[in-house]
C-alpha cells in the first residue's frame, strides 16, 4: 500500500500540503507538489505524500488548500475559521498587533499551545517520525474504544463513562495528592468505567506518557483515551506507540485541514478520534468533516475556564443534534460533570457517554465515586 492511507482506495497518488506548521514547501506553484515525491525542506511530520480516496478529491481541491498555495498566512487560514489559538511560529494573524502581543500569548491555552510547539519540536529531534513509524508496525493492537462506549450504553441506559486519571489542572490545582495512576485506573475499570482517559500533558496537568504506559501495562483492559494537546501527526504516533486506542483533536486549535489529515492517520493506525468542540462554530466546521464518530463537547472554555454544562445541550439543539443522530456519531459530555442529575441532564441533551476528572478524583475512593456520580452502580 502506497502512501500513508492504508485504508484508502489507491486511484490516484497526489501530493498534498497540511496547514499546521510554516512549511518552506508552500512558496512552490502546485505544480511543483510532484507525485511521489517528498518535498525537501518539508518541516512537516507527516510526508506530503497521500493516496487519494473518494473522499480525498474533495480533501485535495478544498478551499484550504487552494488558500494554502495561494501564500495565505497559516494564522490567517486558522483565523478566517474563526480559531482564535494563535500558534507562535506562524506570522500574520489579523489580530497581531505590536510585537509585545505577537509574543505574548493571550491566553492559557494559547501559553499551553505554544509550549507545546517547543515540547514536540524537541521530542522529534530525539525521534524522528520514521522511527516511530516503524515501531508502530509492531505495536500490539489497539483496543475498540468506540465499541466499549456503545456496549456500555447499551448495557446500562446511562451514559458510557470515560473516567479520566487527573492529577491536576492549570484551573484548579493539584486536585489529588497522592495520586496513583494505576491504581486509580483500576478501580475505575472495576467499578463500571467504559474507557479511561489518561493525561499525558506535564506541565500544566502533572500527567505523563510513562502513566499511559504504565496503566496499559498493568493489564487494565479498558481502552485508553491520551489526552494531549496534539498539534502535529508526530504525536499520534506517539501516542500509538505509548499504548493508547484514541486520541483527542481539538477544534479550537486544529484548523479544517488538520482536522482531517489527523483523523485519516488515526484511521490509519485503528486509533479513535475524540474530536472536541466548544461552541456552535466549531460543531459546524467538525460536522463538515466526514467520517467523524465521536466528538466531545466540553462544557469548559478552555481560554477562560469558564464551566457551563448548558453548553452540551445548546450545540445538540435543532440541526446539530439531528445530523449528529442520522449519522450515529456518539457524542461524549466534557466537564463539570458532578452529580445524577447533572448526568441526566446531559443524556436527555443526547449524550452517549460522559468524560469525568475532577469529582471522581477528589473523593476518598475514586472507583466508588462512580455509582455517586450515576445514582446507581454501573459495574454490572
Ligand atoms: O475534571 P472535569 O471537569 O470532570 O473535566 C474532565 C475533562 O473533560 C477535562 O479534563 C478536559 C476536557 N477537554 C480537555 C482538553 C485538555 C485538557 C483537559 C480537558
Amino acid at each position: 500500500m502506497e502512501g500513508i492511507l492504508a485504508g484508502c482506495s489507491p486511484r490516484v497518488t497526489v501530493m498534498f500540503p497540511v496547514a499546521s506548521s510554516v512549511n518552506p514547501a508552500r512558496n512552490r506553484s502546485s505544480k511543483e507538489l510532484v507525485p511521489g515525491v517528498l518535498l525537501p525542506g518539508a518541516r512537516r511530520s507527516a510526508p506530503l505524500r497521500c493516496t487519494r480516496s473518494e473522499e480525498g478529491d474533495d480533501f485535495v481541491n478544498s478551499v484550504e488548500v487552494q488558500e494554502w498555495e495561494s501564500g495565505m498566512s497559516l494564522n490567517d487560514i486558522a483565523a478566517k475559521q474563526g480559531i482564535r489559538i494563535r500558534r507562535s511560529h506562524r506570522t500574520g494573524h489579523p489580530s497581531e498587533g505590536s510585537k509585545d502581543e505577537k509574543d505574548t500569548p493571550r491566553n492559557i491555552l494559547e501559553q499551553i499551545i505554544w509550549d507545546k510547539e517547543v515540547e514536540v519540536a524537541q521530542f522529534k529531534q530525539t525521534k524522528p517520525l520514521e522511527t516511530l513509524k516503524k515501531a508502530v508496525e509492531g505495536a500490539p493492537p489497539v483496543r475498540d474504544f468506540v465499541g466499549a462506549l456503545r456496549e456500555s450504553y447499551r448495557r446500562t441506559g446511562v451514559p458510557a463513562l470515560i473516567a479520566e486519571v487527573k492529577k491536576a489542572s492549570p484551573s484548579k490545582g493539584v486536585l489529588r495528592e497522592d495520586f496513583d495512576p494505576v491504581q486509580i485506573a483500576k478501580t475505575y475499570e472495576k467499578n463500571g468505567a467504559a474507557c479511561l482517559s489518561i493525561l499525558t500533558d506535564e506541565k500544566y496537568f502533572q500527567g505523563s506518557f510513562r502513566n499511559l504506559e504504565a496503566v496499559r501495562k498493568a493489564g487494565v483492559e479498558c481502552p485508553l483515551l491520551c489526552k494531549e494537546f496534539i498539534i502535529d501527526s508526530w504525536q499520534i504516533y506517539n501516542a500509538r506507540l505509548k499504548g493508547a486506542d484514541a486520541v483527542l483533536l481539538i477544534a479550537g486549535v486544529l484548523p479544517d485541514l488538520d482536522i482531517k489529515y489527523m483523523t485519516m492517520i488515526c484511521r490509519e493506525l485503528r486509533l479513535a478520534a475524540l474530536i472536541e468542540v466548544h461552541d456552535e462554530r466549531e460543531m459546524d466546521r467538525v460536522l463538515k468533516i466526514d467520517g467523524i464518530q465521536l466528538i466531545g463537547i466540553n462544557n469548559r472554555n478552555l481560554e477562560t475556564f469558564e464551566v457551563d454544562i448548558s453548553t452540551t445541550k445548546k450545540l445538540l439543539e435543532g440541526e446539530r443534534g439531528e445530523i449528529i443522530q442520522q449519522r450515529g456519531i456518539i457524542v461524549v459530555g466534557e466537564s463539570g460533570l458532578f452529580t445524577p442529575q447533572d448526568i441526566s441532564y446531559v443524556q436527555g441533551a443526547g449524550v452517549r457517554a460522559v468524560l469525568v476528572g475532577e469529582s471522581l478524583i477528589k473523593q476518598v475512593d475514586p472507583g466508588k465515586a462512580i455509582s455517586g456520580l450515576f445514582g446507581k452502580d454501573i459495574s454490572k
